[in-house]
């Protein structure tokens, strides 16, 4: 079965059609949808298997970016999301819909005082536009199977992944939820050459870029996967060897997993 995918998107969202462009090369039919829509109907998402917050500038960034967008998911949606997760359905969330997703509490354990872990602004207070290397735990998330690497681009404000305290880190770390990490270059020509303490471009904690929760089926990440879904996107591409990819970029992956979760 094809599965129904619904990117969802709000005022500022900006990477919607991108986003439904990669998850229609990876063989479904998206819908792109108002979150508006959604709120004057919350049950339209049982018609769906993936949803999708793409990136962007919800709202701005109003507040704190991704704040009012989670609070409209927490506040007037959470029933439906709940029973859509119970489901055994799929939830992705990139960049924006990463910050979204963390301040919703739909990756970490959501107590009565809120998520314990965030994205806070990059350490240097900038918004930083490039490209990292990416290295994943394949094991832990549906989203991310049988990937191991990946170069992909980030463009973010406030990325820089945080928890409460230390001991927060260390037991999602223990819980397997910390599943990409921001990795040096291992040397390809043609990449950016991060030089050690360079790689982590925001100061995230662990080098955490992406986690899941702790089903492993609701997945958020600050790089940008449907930016690379054709090796022409790749900034070198055409100096590079012949990929053993074809003409994939390394993003596809992440789309093509979760089309074919459904299978
Ligand atoms: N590309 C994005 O989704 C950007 C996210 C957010 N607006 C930030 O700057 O941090």
């Amino acid at each position: 079965m094809s599965p129904r995918v619904l990117v969802l998107r709000a005022p500022g969202t900006n990477c919607d059609a991108e986003t439904a462009h990669a998850f229609q090369m990876a063989g479904s039919s998206p819908s792109v949808v108002h979150l508006n829509r959604w709120l004057e109907s919350p049950t339209r998402i049982a018609d769906h298997e993936i949803l999708c917050l793409p990136g962007g500038f919800s709202y701005g960034d109003d507040v704190a970016a991704g704040r009012i967008f989670a609070n409209q998911l927490r506040h007037h949606l959470a029933d439906a999301l709940a029973e859509f997760r119970e489901a055994g359905k799929l939830i992705l969330g990139i960049c924006n819909g990463f910050q979204v997703l963390i301040k919703s509490g739909l990756l970490d354990n959501d107590g009565p005082e809120g998520p314990t872990s965030t994205l806070d602004w990059n350490a240097s207070g900038r918004f930083i536009d490039r490209w990292v290397h990416l290295e994943a735990d394949s094991s832990r998330c549906v989203f991310l199977s049988g990937i191991e690497r990946m170069y992909l681009p980030i463009a973010h404000a406030e990325g820089r992944f945080a928890t409460k305290d230390s001991s927060t880190l260390e037991k999602l770390a223990n819980s397997g939820q910390l599943v990409l990490r921001y990795v040096p270059n291992e040397g390809n020509p043609g990449e950016m050459n991060s030089a050690s303490g360079d790689y982590n471009p925001n100061g995230a904690a662990g080098d955490v870029a992406g986690m899941t929760d702790t089903s492993g089926r609701v997945f958020g990440l600050m790089p940008h996967p449907e930016r690379f879904v054709d090796r022409t996107q790749h900034p070198q591409w055409t100096r590079l060897p012949e990929s053993k990819d074809g003409d994939e970029g390394a993003g596809l992956a992440i789309f093509k997993n979760a089309v074919r979760y459904f299978d």
